[in-house]
Parts: structure tokens; C-alpha cells; sequence
């Protein structure tokens, strides 16, 4: 085991830190206290989860949080009036909707009707052209989260060779573009690419953005490589033993084979603990730069991209 462990809760927890400095100042100098809604539409257990952990982390960066749950067959039409008046309300800095959205919402609909200045995720099209044009907009979360602890580690990223594999539009699209401003060469693979372990072999920095479960083996890392595990997969562990209910016990993995990539790679993101905890960092981080630009005030140093 070669390899540096890049402690993305570590380093989410001193980026949490900075952003309650700046909330706090905020507050003190300017009476200005942002504010974040989150929506939620149906009760998928895990995004409730995942919502809850978003609106106490909130709080703890001293910001307002707003969450609106609403049932899962809401209309469409109830959705885009609820985002509309976030749009309009003063207090809210910050709009995030939790995705997937059930299957008889229109997903590009309702993000495209939120306020830009107020997308927080950077999902929106008009972000998504900022970026793609180098011009200030929102960045996404997760690749946000990514560019700042390969910042962290390598200093300079200017003519490293980074492969992105994965081709989403809220990872591995927006990641691409962020390695491409901080001057990588930046190749975009995916699970149709041809001769994909050589095209991984090449890089200097490999990101991993598929969904599939430890689909990249230590084997096709460079030795010496920055490895940022993206994947998120809950998958069986029989050798935990069962549930209560008889059901087998499951673990979380990354789209990295963590063991072999680790012991030939320079660094690599831990999955849980690595990425995670600096996609809700980023995601207050974002909170704070939207607070401070509707009050056209500088923009927190170090936050953003
Ligand atoms: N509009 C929108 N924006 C999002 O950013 C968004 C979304 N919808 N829908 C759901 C996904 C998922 N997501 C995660 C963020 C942090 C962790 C996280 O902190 N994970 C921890 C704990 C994992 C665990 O123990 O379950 C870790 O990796 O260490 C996980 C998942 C943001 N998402």
C-alpha cells in the first residue's frame, strides 16, 4: 500500500470551517446571513438520509437551511411554483433539488426554471455554458470537491495528463471541464471506450465517475498516480453476515479497486471518506459564494474554482 490517502473528511471538515468564517462575517459586517433550500420530492430512505446530514451541516456553518419535502406524485406544475417563489425570496441564497426526481417530472424542466444566480449545483444550462466558456458561474459540487483536493495535493495541475472516466453531466462532463481551465490534458473515457485500461494507464490523474462498482483495477493505474474515486456503490458483503431480518449485510465501494489501486498509485480518495464529505462542503461553499455575489460583495477566497 503504497499510496497517500487523500482524507476527504478531513478535508471537507477545514473547509466547512472556513465557510462558518465567512458566515460569520458576513453576519457581523453586513446583517447578511445565507440561506440554502433544499427540495425534496418523494421518500427515497436514502436521499431523506442524505438530505437530513445537507441541513445539519447547514445549520452548523451558521447559515439558514430550508428543506421542503414534498409527496412523491406532486405535479409538476406545484414544483415549478415552489421553485419560482424560492427564486424570489430575498433569504434564499441557494436552491438545491434533490435528484433523481420521480419519473413523471421533467428533470431539465424544473432545473432550468432556478434561478442560475441561486444554482447551487450548477446544473443549470446556463452555468453549464459559463463554465464550458471559462466564465464565472456555479460549479458543480462533487468535481468542485475533486479539483480543490488535487489542488490541495499537486499545487499546480498545469500539463497533467487526467483521464475522467465517466461522462455525466454532474460529474465527469463539469470535471472535465475544470481540469481543462486548471491546464491538464484532459482525455473523457467511459465504459465504450476502446482499449479503456491503456487510456487510463496514460494519466497522471485519474477520476473515476461511472456507477460501477470497483470497475477500475489497480492494474490500469500509472504508479505514482492521483486516483479521486467518484463511485458511490452499496454492494453485498456476505462476510459481514446478515441482517436481522435475514437479509445479507452490504458495504460501500468505490468505482476504484481500492486494494490494488492503492498500492501502485501516489495518492487516492478513500470511498466512504473521500469525496463525499467535500461534495456537502462544496455545496456550502457554493452557498456562501451566491450569498456574497447577490450582495455584490468579493467572493470567499480559496472557495471556489
Ligand atoms: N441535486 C443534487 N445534488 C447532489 O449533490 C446530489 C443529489 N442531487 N442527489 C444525490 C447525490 C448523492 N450525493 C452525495 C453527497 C455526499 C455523500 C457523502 O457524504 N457520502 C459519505 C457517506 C456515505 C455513506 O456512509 O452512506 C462518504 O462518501 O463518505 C454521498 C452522496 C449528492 N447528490
Amino acid at each position: 500500500m503504497g499510496a497517500q490517502i487523500i482524507d476527504g473528511k478531513a478535508f471537507a471538515a477545514k473547509v466547512r470551517g472556513q465557510v462558518a468564517e465567512h458566515v460569520a462575517k458576513l453576519k457581523e459586517s453586513h446583517g447578511i446571513t445565507p440561506g440554502l433550500a433544499v427540495v425534496l420530492v418523494g421518500e427515497d430512505p436514502a436521499s431523506q438520509v442524505y438530505v437530513r446530514s445537507k441541513g445539519k451541516m447547514t445549520v452548523e456553518v451558521g447559515m439558514n437551511s430550508y428543506e421542503h419535502k414534498l409527496d412523491a406524485d406532486t405535479p409538476e406544475d406545484v414544483l415549478l411554483a415552489l421553485i419560482d417563489q424560492l427564486n424570489r425570496d430575498p433569504a434564499v441564497h441557494g436552491i438545491l433539488v434533490q435528484l433523481p426526481l420521480p419519473g413523471h417530472l421533467n428533470e431539465d424542466l424544473v432545473i432550468n426554471s432556478i434561478d442560475p444566480a441561486k444554482d447551487v449545483d450548477g446544473f443549470h444550462i446556463s452555468n453549464v455554458g459559463l463554465l464550458g466558456t471559462g466564465q464565472k458561474s456555479m460549479v458543480p459540487c462533487t468535481p468542485l470537491g475533486c479539483l480543490m483536493m488535487l489542488r490541495d495535493h499537486h499545487g499546480s495541475l498545469s500539463g497533467l495528463d487526467a483521464v475522467v472516466v465517466g461522462r455525466s453531466n454532474i460529474v465527469g462532463k463539469p470535471m472535465a471541464q475544470l481540469l481543462l481551465g486548471d491546464s491538464c490534458t484532459v482525455t473523457i473515457a467511459h465504459s465504450r471506450t476502446k482499449n479503456l485500461a491503456d487510456v487510463v494507464r496514460r494519466a497522471d490523474i485519474v477520476v473515476a465517475a461511472v456507477g460501477r462498482p470497483e470497475m477500475v483495477p489497480g492494474d490500469w493505474i500509472k504508479p505514482g498516480a492521483t486516483v479521486i474515486d467518484v463511485g458511490i456503490n452499496r454492494i453485498d458483503a456476505p462476510e459481514k453476515g446478515t441482517n436481522e431480518d435475514g437479509s445479507v449485510k452490504t458495504r460501500l465501494v468505490g468505482d476504484v479497486h481500492y486494494e490494488s489501486a492503492a498500492a501502485v498509485a501516489g495518492a487516492i480518495t478513500p470511498v466512504p471518506g473521500g469525496v463525499g464529505p467535500m461534495t456537502i462542503a462544496c455545496l456550502l461553499a457554493n452557498t456562501l459564494t451566491a450569498a456574497a455575489r447577490a450582495n455584490d460583495l468579493p467572493e470567499p477566497e480559496g472557495l471556489t474554482a
